[in-house]
């Protein structure tokens, strides 16, 4: 990505600079008394500068600060922002009941400050409710693993993904040294880019569009801080956002003003069902378009993010790479159990957005016989890692163990949240992380050039896969 004074969201600086704003943004909100409360849940010192310090540790390693704080407190604890307060929660099953017990526990903001930032469209409330209540019933029945065989969708994501690599193929027979050199976050989500797309738009998706997708996907981070809105901040990000909208409002266009006989062809009846429902509500093109932008998003960039870092892991480690390569020649499906368990490990050991709820009003809950204070105004946020790298539930928990779920009896991994907002496709993510891997094993050699850092950074919280990859790697057909 080209970078500029405007591209300050690849600043390691800019975490900082964003809470520094944010901090600007709600000084008002000091000057008011808090609510008195019953402290019960740890409250982290400011640090050397009261409301920034701890802010900005958490932003620049978010696991570090959990399993720091985690260590010295216990399951949540809370820091001070200005003008408010960030809660986080770090055992499995505490989302869940803060949310059973406390209606005014929601995600209504966060959606919507996520759908800002991934479409730059700023009224978006309809869009928020409709996606989070008709759609999201849809989605249930259709990414369940009955829903997915029924539809087919890892039929068209696996023929796009085949149609993909043998581009690639054909070009690194036509090349002079048979390979190909480029980064590997790359090649993961390129590739991964063309099957998921195929499988919920079908084939009249504007697949160019992967160079701006790639843009935003790692400028999340900018667009969720304060200073999102200012004129002279990522334009460049700003205009691949924006082009990828108005090139999804394209791809709609003919269905959209069609009246109700009209049919997208090879769309997944997920996405037709969505569009359907966006209509009904009286959606304009722009907002279908918007929503359609989240749902990709949702569908692709954790799958990514974890198959890079499995990848990651198996380039790093030759035996590794060797033994899930003889698994994947020895066998036709993908159900292979070191994959399987390698996989495991790879959402145990990567990172991804997390889970984030606001607190409407101030409310007391218990969990396991503790009362917990929050808040109005708090925002909660679910920290997998604390218990993904918790030693007594894994052992040696910050070593990559590929066969560590071999023994099936062994805690799952839990990256994909809890509660009403629980992933729907996790399902599905799984069998395209096994369908990538088999694919790439059996038909090309990966090697990394150079020393490079096996990192999985993430910008703030939000993982970064493309915007601080280092890791470049060299693909020739397999040998
Ligand atoms: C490794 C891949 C994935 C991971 C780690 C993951 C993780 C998550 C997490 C943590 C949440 C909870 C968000 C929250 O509570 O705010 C979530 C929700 C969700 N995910 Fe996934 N996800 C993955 C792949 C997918 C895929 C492939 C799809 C669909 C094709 C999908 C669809 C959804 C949906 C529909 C929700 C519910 C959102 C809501 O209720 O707001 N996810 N996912």
């Amino acid at each position: 990505m080209q970078s500029s004074f405007y591209d300050i969201s690849s600043s390691p600086h800019f975490s900082a600079i964003a809470i520094l704003c944010a901090a600007i943004c709600t000084f008002p909100a000091i000057l008011k008394p808090s609510a008195t409360h019953d402290p019960s849940i740890p409250t982290i010192s400011h640090g050397t500068i009261p409301w920034v310090t701890r802010s900005v540790e958490l932003m620049q390693d978010p696991r570090k600060f959990v399993l720091k704080y985690k260590n010295q407190f216990g399951t949540s604890f809370q820091l001070s922002t200005w003008g408010s307060k960030i809660a986080i929660v770090t055992e499995p099953g505490m989302l869940a009941a803060l949310e059973h017990q406390c209606k005014d526990l929601n995600s209504s903001r966060a959606r919507v400050d996520a759908f800002r930032a991934l479409t730059g469209i700023h009224d978006c409330y309809r869009m928020t409710h409709l996606m989070g209540t008709k759609v999201m019933a849809v989605s249930t029945k259709m990414l369940s693993p009955s829903g997915i065989v029924k539809h087919g969708t890892m039929t068209s994501f696996d023929e796009m993904l085949t149609r993909s690599f043998d581009d690639l193929s054909t070009s690194l027979s036509k090349a002079p040294n048979g390979t190909t050199s480029l980064m590997l976050g790359e090649f993961v989500n390129f590739h991964l880019f063309q099957g998921s797309m195929n499988s919920l738009f079908g084939p009249t998706f504007p697949f160019e569009c992967y160079p701006d997708y790639a843009i935003l996907s790692s400028s999340l981070q900018i667009f969720f801080s304060p200073m999102a809105n200012w004129p002279f901040v990522a334009r460049s990000q700003k205009a691949s956002r924006r082009r990828m909208v108005e090139a999804l409002m394209r791809y709609l266009d003919d269905w959209w003003n069609s009246g109700r006989c009209g049919h997208i062809d090879g769309i997944s009846p997920l996405v037709h069902q969505a569009l359907v429902m966006f209509k009904e509500d009286n959606l304009t093109l722009e907002e279908a378009a918007g929503s359609l932008l989240i749902s990709l998003w949702g569908a692709l960039f954790n799958v990514a993010a974890m198959t890079y870092w499995l990848t990651a892991h198996m380039l790093q480690d030759q035996d590794l790479y060797q033994r899930l390569r003889e698994e994947a020649l020895s066998t036709t499906g993908y159900n292979n159990p070191l994959l399987e368990s390698a996989m495991q490990e790879a959402l145990r050991t990567g990172a991804v957005p997390p889970p984030t709820r606001t607190v409407a009003c101030d409310s007391e809950i218990s969990v396991d016989g503790k009362s917990y204070f929050f808040q109005k105004g708090a925002t909660v946020i679910s920290e997998s890692s604390g218990y993904h790298f918790n030693p007594e539930v894994y052992l040696d928990p910050e070593t990559f163990k590929a066969d560590r779920f071999v023994d099936e009896t062994a805690p799952k991994p839990k990256p994909w949240g809890e509660g009403y907002h629980f992933c729907r496709g996790m399902h599905l993510a799984k069998l395209q992380i096994k369908s990538y891997m088999t694919m790439v094993l059996r038909r090309f050699d990966l090697k990394v050039v150079g020393k490079q850092q096996f990192v999985l950074q993430r910008a703030g919280l939000i993982p970064d896969v493309l915007g601080s990859d280092t890791i470049r790697i060299e693909v020739s057909l397999r040998s």
